[in-house]
């Protein structure tokens, strides 16, 4: 390995990329979505979200990336779950919980599917792998009948 890439390697360890999801939770639901790409990925969930830019906030990237995923805007409260190490411990996903700004319903622009879960719900789809701990802390948040 030449120093160039060890040092890119050394950094991405050091500062690992973040990725934000949103628990958006709405008449004690909660808004799972159906990834639609890239093709390893398709047809398992997740919260809506994605990277930090460089410059934003991650309450921003919460913010800019339901917009452009669901068409709606959220309001970011507080964290939920602990920080989950990715893709070797170059990136950390981080989930908040949100709530829809106004009385608009999210539409699904660039996933497959979208699905309101219940408590009793949580599991009856297939998660990205690294989101299980989440949705397990999500259970209390979830009332026992919506
Ligand atoms: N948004 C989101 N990404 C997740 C979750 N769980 C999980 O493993 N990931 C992974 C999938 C991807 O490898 C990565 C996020 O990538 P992304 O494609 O959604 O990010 P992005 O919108 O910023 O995409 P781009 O700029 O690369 O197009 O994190 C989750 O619950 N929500």
């Amino acid at each position: 390995m030449d120093l160039a890439l060890w040092l890119a390697v050394q950094t991405e360890r050091l500062m690992p990329r973040i990725i934000v999801g949103a628990a958006i939770i709405s008449e004690g639901r909660v808004l799972a979505c159906e990834r639609a790409q890239p093709p390893e990925m398709a047809g398992k969930w997740e919260f809506p979200g994605g990277k930090v830019d460089p410059g934003e906030t991650e309450e921003q990237a919460l913010v800019r990336e339901c917009q452009e995923e669901l068409g709606v805007d959220v309001v970011v409260g507080p964290r939920v779950g602990d920080d989950i190490e990715m893709l070797g411990g170059t990136a950390l996903l981080r989930v908040y919980v949100a709530t829809l700004a106004n009385g608009a319903q999210p539409i699904a622009l660039e996933h497959s599917d979208l699905r309101w879960l219940g408590v009793g719900e949580l599991h009856s789809v297939p998660w990205l792998p690294a989101d299980a701990p989440i949705v397990h802390a999500l259970e209390p948040l979830l009332p026992s009948s919506p």
